[in-house]
């Protein structure tokens, strides 16, 4: 077997299911190999930032490995913001780049793509992967690619592999797939007993769930812990989507003074708030009206559980999650609380349309046709999709990146093979949008929501005096076909409602939804956010 193959059984072996790339020449023999070998499906786009978002994306909804594949100089460096994204949110992706070959580096010549040095790049990448490594030893390549696959899913982070293109066909052993790390049992026992001592004892216990609980598909594991101990489940604002489909006390997202006040009352007013793979950051905190009492508080994420002023280290999500379920006993009488209700029934008249007639217009097509998946850019789009029913849904709700709302949906449909929703505000499309050019070649055809407000709407939320937030009307809708979509431009609430409807019943081709926004329009949730945001502010 050759190095290259190995790599690619290894992938796969664990868990990956498909690549996405854009070549160079120092990675043409390896993607000659990926073509020829057909180990994995892999799919081409225009622009690396968008192979970073897929792979992101592909990794998220499958709880396993996303993997990109880039030349060396422009083409990792391209996907720089991606993969930090990635790693800002917890997203096991592999990054596999091209490089010169082992004989090119001992010349007087700088090489085209170098930048400062040869091992610049590897530098680089070191600051937004949790594990590296230049396969530049054949002797132990298998062991050194079993340590990174294995890191990368056990800290739910990016990986770098640095691929010198004249080691591409050499001879490899097989890679080896190594067994999970796995806790001390002692410690472990011990802290799902103190954990569940504290729940035990409180009044208002809860369990906040962030996006850990996805990332190791511990979906039904924290659903079925939450009916044995009788508690209420909320997702943090980045968790969105979690517990699409399962049956547990579910009460909604929790984004603080910008949310549901229910929802904010359980979490912040809780005695014992069990946090598991939350992401404690200000976009899932930011507007909190109380600060979190780390007396009553156990956060469990990246491998380590803090019980009050405990700390146990080297304990994995999914181990605790076990161990929880193993202390305790099923419970067939466990309460429903109130589920969270979204906004429904669009009024299809000549209205304007605001953020919440989308929200109601989608809820309202999920009802008649069924649920989608969702892909959101971030922007108001994403404050809009929290009044979305609760389908799974992938968006870089901490990192905040624009650009990753079309490609991810088109990862998504790559790992998936169904059909995603896809929400982007005319500012982020203008970045990455075009990708969807690609669909046609590959058969996907996304719904894509628009929100045209022709300008940078957060940022005129925040800043309204500034006249650069204004931006040109690009009439997206218009350059649908040639794209190989169709694409429409809507203006009223009736006008969206048979649009979706068309979009729905078109199946082969992208659709495109260009709505125009009323002037000033947001979402109730940015609206409330803006509100909170200025109360926060004004008690500093
Ligand atoms: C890659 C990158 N560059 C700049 C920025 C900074 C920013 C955050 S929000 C925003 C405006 C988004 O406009 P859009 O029309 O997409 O959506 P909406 O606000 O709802 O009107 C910008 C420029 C970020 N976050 N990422």
């Amino acid at each position: 077997m050759t190095l290259a193959e190995a790599l690619l059984h290894s992938l796969k072996r664990y868990g990956a299911e498909e690549i996405f790339g854009i070549p160079g020449d120092f990675v043409l023999p390896f993607f000659r190999v990926i073509e020829q070998s057909g180990i994995l499906p892999f799919y081409t786009l225009s622009h690396e930032p968008g192979i970073g978002f897929a792979a992101d994306a592909a990794a998220r909804c499958r709880g396993s490995l996303g993997v990109a594949v880039v030349t060396y100089g422009a083409g990792a460096f391209n996907m720089v913001n991606s993969v930090a994204c990635a790693y800002a949110e917890k997203s096991p992706l592999v990054v596999i780049s091209g490089a010169p070959g082992l004989s090119e580096n001992q010349g007087d010549l700088l090489l085209h793509h170098q930048v400062k040095t040869l091992g610049s790049q590897y530098e680089v990448f070191k600051e937004f992967t949790c594990d590296q490594l230049v396969l530049d030893d054949l002797r132990s390549a298998p062991e050194q690619i079993a340590r990174v696959l294995r890191n990368c899913l056990e800290q739910s982070r990016p990986v770098y592999i640095e691929f010198p293109r004249d080691l591409v066909d050499a001879p490899c052993d097989t890679v080896p797939l190594l067994a999970p790390s796995s806790a001390d049992p002692q410690a472990l026992a011990a802290c799902a007993e103190d954990i569940l001592a504290r729940i035990g004892a409180a009044q208002r216990p809860v369990i906040l769930a962030g996006v850990e609980v996805r990332r190791y598909g511990l979906e039904e594991k924290v659903a079925e812990l939450s009916r044995r101990l009788n508690l209420p489940v909320a997702t943090s604002f980045m968790g969105r989507g979690l517990f699409s489909g399962s049956d547990c006390p579910f009460i909604g997202a929790y984004i603080g003074m910008a949310g549901d006040a229910a929802v904010c009352e359980a979490v912040e007013g809780s005695d014992q708030l069990l946090m598991l793979g939350v992401i404690v950051c200000d976009t899932n905190f930011g507007v909190s009206a109380r600060r979190l009492d780390i007396r009553h508080t156990v956060n469990a994420t990246d491998r380590e559980v803090q019980v009050g002023y405990h700390c146990y280290r080297g304990l994995s999500l999914a181990e605790l999650v076990d161990e929880l379920l193993r202390q305790t006993q099923a419970n067939t009488n466990h309460a429903d609380p109130v589920k969270p209700s979204y906004p429904r029934g669009l009024e299809a008249d000549r209205s304007p349309i605001v953020p919440t007639d989308i929200a109601r217009a989608v809820n309202d097509l999920f009802d008649r046709h069924g649920p989608l998946m969702i892909a959101s850019d971030i922007g108001d789009c994403l404050f809009t999709a929290m009044d979305m029913d609760n389908t799974q849904l992938v968006a870089p709700g901490y990192y905040a990146t624009m650009g990753f709302g079309v490609p991810a949906g088109l990862g998504l449909q790559a790992a998936t093979g169904q059909r995603p929703l896809i929400l982007v505000g005319d500012g982020a499309f203008q970045m990455t949008g075009w990708e969807l050019g690609n669909c046609r070649r590959y058969g996907w055809d996304p719904i894509v929501l628009l929100f045209n407000n022709s300008c940078w709407g957060m940022l005129a939320t925040f800043q309204p005096e500034s006249e650069f937030n204004q931006l040109d009307d690009w009439h997206f809708a218009d350059l649908c076909g040639p794209l190989g979509g169709d694409g429409v431009r809507v203006s009223s609430r009736a006008e969206l409602q048979v649009a979706l409807e068309q979009a729905v019943a078109t199946r082969g081709r992208f659709q495109l939804i260009e709505i125009m926004l009323a002037e000033d329009a947001r979402s109730a949730t940015l609206q409330q956010f803006v509100e909170a945001h200025g109360r926060r502010l004004a008690k500093q």
